[in-house]
């Protein structure tokens, strides 16, 4: 069996003379020609490691968010500096700004009480990652049994945008570790994975988490999701979420929202599992969710691996698929209203149908 995939770890100099700590990103954005490691040893190394999607993943990016704090402390930085550049760096993924906050407010209690900011940042950002990697297995738990329960048939056929696996996580993932649990349960007849344009965290990220671990997947364009739709191949849609506002809006990888719309005219469950942490009480509605637009170069041209054969050189050759001075809109997520998701799946249970009384409930707040 593969071994399990890393996203992200924290790497201590191994002996005098050997420099800081650092944090050890498995790099996506080579992925899946390449499995090469990505070292950041600062924050600002962090945050473009952030804006050009070597980590990513809404879960993800606030562990990373929280250890970024925690390099900057540790080498003597300003730590609210860094703070601000962490957290600005990605906007709609709200557990980015969570992580940060976190292990920015642990340094500074840290300090005051005299045991080491540096050292109650680090510690902050390992509470935060061993949380995320627990977490995961409890959606994965509450996932199945919602299936069950929705699909008594068994022999699930489910739907999947983006990445939502152990790349984003500090262990099995969202919506990834429900379907990994459906495979072990026997359940999980196939995994249909869109190949989420521009950057296709789908086809190259999703694909490479289901080849390794063995779960039996089609890989489709993300423009075909209609046609196995209406040939009712798709029994629920499963994906994660970015930020969910307070009154239940979902914002995902662009390409969510029409998922939605398929699935309610099509009558099949659209399921969202996300940790508490993604839930913002701080953004009332859809229409406050900051949607982060990315570079129209991401749609008008595509990043080829450099060189022939199996393993690339490591520089990626862009490839134009439109014509000079194309112009491009390109969100990087959309927003799904709350009356289109029958059930958001976290840690702490299903919330179904998702109100915001109902989040605040299962929040505590
Ligand atoms: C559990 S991950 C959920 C989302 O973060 C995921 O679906 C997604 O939209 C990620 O977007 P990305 O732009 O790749 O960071």
């Amino acid at each position: 069996m593969a071994e399990e995939i890393v996203a992200l770890r924290w790497e201590e100099p191994s002996g005098a003379g050997e420099g800081g700590p650092a944090i050890v990103l498995l790099d996506q954005t080579r992925l899946p020609v390449d499995e090469v490691e990505l070292v950041c040893a600062d924050a600002p190394a962090l945050v473009r490691a952030i804006q050009t999607l070597a980590v990513r993943g809404a879960p993800l990016l606030g562990i990373a968010g929280a250890y970024g704090v925690a390099l900057a402390a540790a080498r003597g930085d300003d730590v609210d500096e860094a703070a601000e550049l962490l957290a600005g760096a990605r906007p709609t993924a709200v557990n980015l700004a969570y992580g940060v906050r976190r292990a920015q407010a642990a340094f500074h209690a840290g300090g005051r009480a005299g045991g080491g900011g540096a050292a109650a940042a680090l510690a902050e950002a390992r509470g935060l990652h061993a949380d995320d990697a627990r977490g995961s297995a409890r959606m994965a738990e509450h996932g199945l049994r919602l299936l069950g329960g929705l699909l008594p048939g068994g022999g699930y056929r489910l739907l999947t945008h983006c990445n939502t696996g152990a790349l984003v996580s500090g262990g099995g993932g969202t919506a990834f570790a429900v379907v990994r649990a459906a495979q072990r349960s026997g359940e999980l007849r196939r995994l249909w994975v869109d190949e989420t344009r521009p950057l296709l965290q789908g086809a190259r990220l999703t694909a490479y988490e289901a080849a390794r671990a063995g779960v039996p997947y089609t890989l489709l364009t993300d423009n075909a999701a209609g046609s196995l739709f209406a040939s009712r191949q798709v029994d629920a849609v499963i994906l994660g979420a970015d930020r969910i506002a307070a009154d239940g809006s979902v914002a995902n990888k662009v390409g969510t929202y029409p998922l939605a719309v398929l699935a309610r005219y099509h009558r099949v469950p659209f399921l969202v599992v996300a940790p508490t942490t993604t839930v913002d009480s701080g953004t009332p509605d859809g229409s406050a969710i900051e949607v982060e637009q990315r570079a129209g170069g991401e749609v008008t041209e595509f990043s080829v691996p450099h060189a022939a054969g199996s393993r690339s050189a490591g520089a990626a050759v862009p490839y134009a698929v439109a014509p000079v001075g194309a112009e491009a809109y390109n969100p990087a997520f959309d927003v799904t209203p709350p009356e289109l998701v029958t059930a958001l799946v976290t840690e702490r249970g299903v919330v179904s149908p998702v109100t915001g009384d109902a989040l605040a409930e299962l929040c505590g707040r």
